[in-house]
C-alpha cells in the first residue's frame, strides 16, 4: 500500500517536470498504480487507516507525486452537493474552461508541501476534461465547484505546476475582478 514515505516533497525533480502520456490501451501496471493511488485516497480519509499509518487526508494524488512522470491521477471526494468524484484517470485533458475563475476561500495544500502557503489559487471556474478511465474507457467530465478545482490542481501536477505558483505574489489575497469564491 501507498504510505506517506511514497510521496515526493517540494525539491524533487517530478514536481517542477512535464510528465508523459501513457500508452492506451492501458498497461497492468498503469492500471495497478492506478489503483494503488486511489486505495491510498480512500486509506487517507479513513480516520482508523489514516491513523495506523499515519497518512494525511488526500482528495487527489497525481502519479509526479510519487517521482513517476505519468500523466495519471487519482481523485476521491464528495463536492459541496454531496456529488461523489471517484476516479483513476490516464492522460486527462482540460479540453475548454470558463472565461470565469473562482477559488477556494481557504486555500490550497498539498501532499507534496509541508508548510501553510497561505493566499488564494485562482482557477476556472468550469471545466471540461476528457481522459481515459482506470476501466479503458473514454469518458468527458463537465466540473464547476469544488470538483473543478481538485481536478485542475490535479492536473497541474502532469504539467510541473504547484498550487502557490498562480498566488499573487503582491498580494496573495488578491482576487481577480471575474473571481469567484467556491462556498
Ligand atoms: O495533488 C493532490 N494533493 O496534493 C492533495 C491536495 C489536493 C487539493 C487540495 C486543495 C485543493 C485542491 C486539491
Ligand atoms: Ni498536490
Amino acid at each position: 500500500m501507498l504510505t506517506m514515505k511514497d510521496i515526493v516533497r517540494e525539491g524533487h525533480p517530478s514536481l517542477t517536470t512535464v510528465a508523459d502520456e501513457v500508452t492506451i490501451p492501458l498497461t497492468e501496471t498503469d492500471k495497478q498504480l492506478l489503483g494503488d493511488m486511489l486505495q491510498f485516497l480512500k486509506n487517507s480519509q479513513d480516520e482508523e487507516i489514516a491513523e495506523k499509518y499515519q497518512l494525511r487526508a488526500g482528495v487527489g494524488l497525481a502519479a509526479p507525486q510519487l517521482g513517476i512522470n505519468k500523466r495519471l491521477i487519482a481523485v476521491h471526494f464528495e463536492d459541496g452537493n454531496g456529488k461523489k468524484y471517484s476516479y483513476g484517470l490516464a492522460n486527462p485533458k482540460i479540453v475548454s474552461h470558463s472565461v470565469e475563475k473562482a477559488y477556494l476561500p481557504s486555500g490550497e495544500g498539498c501532499l507534496s508541501v509541508d508548510r501553510n502557503v497561505e493566499g488564494y489559487v485562482p482557477r476556472h471556474a468550469r471545466v471540461s476534461i476528457k481522459a481515459i478511465s482506470m476501466d479503458g474507457e473514454a469518458i468527458k467530465l463537465r466540473l464547476k465547484g469544488y470538483a473543478a478545482i481538485v481536478f485542475q490542481h490535479e492536473i497541474d501536477h502532469l504539467n510541473g505546476i504547484m498550487f502557490y505558483d498562480h498566488i499573487n505574489k503582491q498580494n496573495p489575497y488578491f482576487i481577480p475582478e471575474n473571481a469567484k469564491p467556491v462556498e
